[in-house]
């Protein structure tokens, strides 16, 4: 037996209003249980939404409504009795006669809205995991610095832009003098530990565009922007003086430095230099700085 179908059994709320002012004529019961309103007299449904969907009924619906004759899938909001905001859906159709009405399906979008925030909220957390994965695999897991990688990438678009503006620019390659023994005498946990305090003391005296990085086991790299060698040299002497003047970690440490300066040297070229230069200062005896600088046309 084929049941019989009102508009009372459908579990969406059902309406018919006028089209001129959208005055409610007739509204089943779901729309008053699902959507908490109280039927009132010459009731509008502009009077059942928040006003910022009234302004959409008027200036978006409506207009459609009278040029198209429906409209599908329109996100309103009604305002419940107590203020409560209910996010719907609504389709409608207008139907031409002695007086035309329009008939009104409104589906709660609460679920929906529910799941679109989550999405909102997953894809949220996974560009901050994201972020704090670039984050981490740019880092130098002891000292919190810049990786080899890092540099490299940050390294040469800083000295392609430098180029560009005709920029000198200087490479410091820093390397700890007999590491090997600090580790031997003092244990691995010491040699660490004094990797850490080495990076913070290179971070506290660098300026803010320089860049610097762990680049090797106990190599330290800085590029210093728009610097001629007279001051990166004194750069690299004051971090000498600094790292000698007093023991890390109760060690007494010193470190070679190589500098080498260019006005048009590709990365590559220029780490070639500062690690030549670096190896000079080794050959020389250690805790000194050899710096360089170089033409154009190398
Ligand atoms: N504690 C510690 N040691 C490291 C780390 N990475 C590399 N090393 C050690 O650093 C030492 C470097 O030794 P060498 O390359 O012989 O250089 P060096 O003893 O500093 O001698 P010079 O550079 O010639 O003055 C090696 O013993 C490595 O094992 C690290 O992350 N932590």
């Amino acid at each position: 037996m084929v049941p019989v179908f009102t508009p009372d059994v459908f579990p969406c709320g059902c309406l018919v209003t006028t089209l001129s002012e959208q005055v409610i004529l007739r509204a089943n019961p779901y729309f008053y249980l699902e959507f908490q309103q109280a039927p009132k007299a010459q009731q509008r449904l502009s009077d059942v939404l928040t006003p910022a969907s009234k302004i959409v009924l008027e200036s978006f619906v409506m207009p459609m409504l009278l040029n198209m004759g429906h409209c599908e899938e329109i996100q309103l909001t009604i305002q419940g009795n107590s203020g409560e905001r209910l996010p719907v859906l609504v389709n409608a159709n207008v139907q031409q006669g002695d007086e035309p009405l329009i008939f009104w399906v409104i589906n709660s979008a609460k679920q929906r809205d529910k799941l679109y925030q989550e999405l909102v909220d997953l894809r949220n957390a996974l560009e901050e995991k994201a972020e704090r994965l670039e984050l981490l695999s740019q880092t130098d897991e002891l000292t919190g610095l810049l990786n080899r990688r890092a540099f490299i990438s940050r390294a040469q678009l800083l000295l392609k832009q430098a180029h560009r503006h005709d920029q000198t620019c200087s490479f410091l390659l820093l390397d700890i003098d007999h590491f090997k023994q600090i580790n031997d005498l003092h244990g691995h946990a010491c040699g660490d530990a004094v990797l850490r305090q080495l990076g913070q003391l290179l971070q506290k005296n660098c300026r803010e565009h320089d860049v610097l990085a762990r680049i090797g086991g106990e190599e330290f790299a800085i590029i210093c922007m728009d610097s001629p060698t007279d001051s990166a040299a004194a750069f690299a002497e004051k971090l000498l003086r600094l790292v000698s003047a007093e023991p890390i970690d109760g060690i007494a440490v010193t470190v070679s430095i190589g500098v080498a300066t260019a006005g048009q040297l590709s990365f590559e070229q220029l780490y070639k230099q500062a690690d030549l230069l670096l190896y000079e200062a080794k050959h020389a005896g250690r805790n000194r700085l050899v710096a360089a600088l170089y033409p154009a046309d190398i």
